[in-house]
């Protein structure tokens, strides 16, 4: 790192990016390290030709996941948290997690520890990216996915062991009536699914900002609140709430549809509607009816989901990036939707796009706005030259197939 690099800073609720801003990064297992070779060089590429010897970023590697256990037996060590506690803006590969027992989600963990309440997951078309639907180009929205609570936050309890002994005993004599409507009571497993009023009102509240500066038509509160009354049901009144009390949002028709009027209000159509639907119509609305969709603010299990049928939509999850932010607090971690993709590990096969738009996203917020311009000056040429990954050459007519590496090449050579 040079010697005159600083950490970002937030000071008076603005973020402050140095010159030669240090960011921490983890690599990520599986196909991580090839993508983040890739992402690496087309970042760098674009802040260069935005800003000469200007500005520069100073990586800082810090470590999980596989690696990180290899070479101190510790998934996630405390260096690592406390790096992107101190140099507050960071970007990840994707990590691993086993399905059934083994370790708990280092995603998750890093997104609850830090706080970092927002996972936000822009969806949109690149022109000539193939795509399974006939007009992919209608689907462009932002996904505001509740990165802290719901059933993601890990209380559960394995059938057969002695805490759900523990739970069951309490819960039968406490609530007996409740405890005989479960139908396997001996081989269950439990978990359980924490909604609150407060991380509803702070994600909900910072979707429909985000609404407003954007000149967006709608924020669409998703959730299966006919079915979990007192969680996702909630989330959906609270939603409500927040945009009448931060918003002063009036009912549309006599509700429970809103809408925001007034000044502050640039889009279009002079007005900004919060709307609900229910997870499940969601999933087929967004193949039926994109064009009616902007902003979407949901719960993190229907985020989750909806984030890769989205991606889908739109070219896969080789294209898709998000971020999960803290925007009080300023800290963020940009990451991709996918995975690790475990079968392509060290192939350099995969498509780095999500990464590097990760990094996009990354620049903008630090403020470089003509560094995350490049990558997209650059991703769209690629792209339209049809240099790309399998992932689109399989489905692209006359294209030609790069490496991982190749397409971050490409990216940055576009980018003149
Ligand atoms: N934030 C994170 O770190 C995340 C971590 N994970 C973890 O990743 C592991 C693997 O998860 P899995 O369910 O297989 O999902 P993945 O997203 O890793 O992969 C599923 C499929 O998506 C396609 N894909 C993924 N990444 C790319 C890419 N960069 N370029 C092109 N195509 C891509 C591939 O499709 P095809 O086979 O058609 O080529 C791949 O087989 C699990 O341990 C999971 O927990 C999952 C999601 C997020
Ligand atoms: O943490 C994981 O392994 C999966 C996370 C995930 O799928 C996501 O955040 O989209
Ligand atoms: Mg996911």
């Amino acid at each position: 790192m040079p010697a005159s690099s600083q950490p970002v800073t937030m000071q008076d609720g603005k973020l402050q990016t140095p010159d030669f801003p240090i960011i921490p990064f983890i690599e990520g297992d599986g196909t991580g390290p090839d993508i983040w070779r890739a992402s690496k060089l087309a970042l760098d590429a674009a802040v260069e030709r935005a800003y000469g010897d200007e500005r520069k970023i100073a990586w800082l590697e810090v470590l999980a996941g596989e690696k990180a256990f290899k070479q101190t037996g510790s998934w996630l060590p405390d260096e690592t948290l406390d790096a992107f506690r101190k140099y507050l803006v960071g970007i990840k590969g994707p990590l691993t997690t086993p399905v059934g027992g083994g370790i708990r989600s280092l995603n998750v963990a890093l997104r609850q520890v830090l706080d970092l309440y927002v996972c936000l997951r822009p969806v949109q078309y690149f022109s000539g990216v193939p795509s399974p639907v006939k007009q992919p180009e209608l689907t462009d929205m932002v996904i505001f996915r509740e990165n802290t609570e719901d059933i993601y936050a890990g209380i559960e309890f394995e059938a057969g062991s002695d805490d759900l002994k523990k739970f069951k005993e309490g819960f039968s004599q406490t609530f007996p009536e409740r405890w005989k409507k479960v139908r396997f009571p001996d081989t269950v497993g439990i978990g359980i699914k924490p909604v609150s009023q407060e991380g509803t009102e702070r994600l909900v509240k910072a979707s429909i900002q985000y609404a407003i500066d954007n000149q967006k038509e709608s924020v669409t509160l998703v959730h299966k609140g006919n079915i979990m009354k007192f969680t996702e049901g909630a989330f959906r009144d609270w939603g409500y709430q927040c945009a009448v009390d931060h918003f002063g949002a009036k009912p549309l028709d006599g509700g429970p549809w809103h809408v925001i009027e007034g000044d502050k209000i640039k889009s279009p159509g002079g007005k900004l509607v919060i709307k609900d639907v229910i997870a499940d119509a969601m999933l087929q609305q967004i193949l039926t009816r994109p064009a009616d969709y902007d902003v979407i603010a949901t719960l993190n299990l229907n985020g989750d989901y909806i984030s890769d049928a989205l991606a889908a939509c739109v070219g896969g999850i080789g294209i898709a990036p998000g971020g999960n932010i803290n925007y009080e607090t300023g800290h963020a971690i940009f990451e991709a939707t996918h995975g690790t993709a475990p079968k392509y590990a060290d192939k350099d096969q995969v498509n780095p796009g999500s990464v590097i738009l990760s990094g996009e996203m990354m620049l903008r917020y630090l403020g470089w706005t003509e560094a995350a311009d490049l990558i997209i000056k650059g991703l769209n040429g690629a792209i339209a030259a049809k240099t790309v990954t399998y992932d689109f050459e399989r489905q692209m007519q006359g294209a030609t197939l790069l490496k991982c590496s190749e397409f971050g090449k490409a990216v940055a050579e576009h980018m003149a």
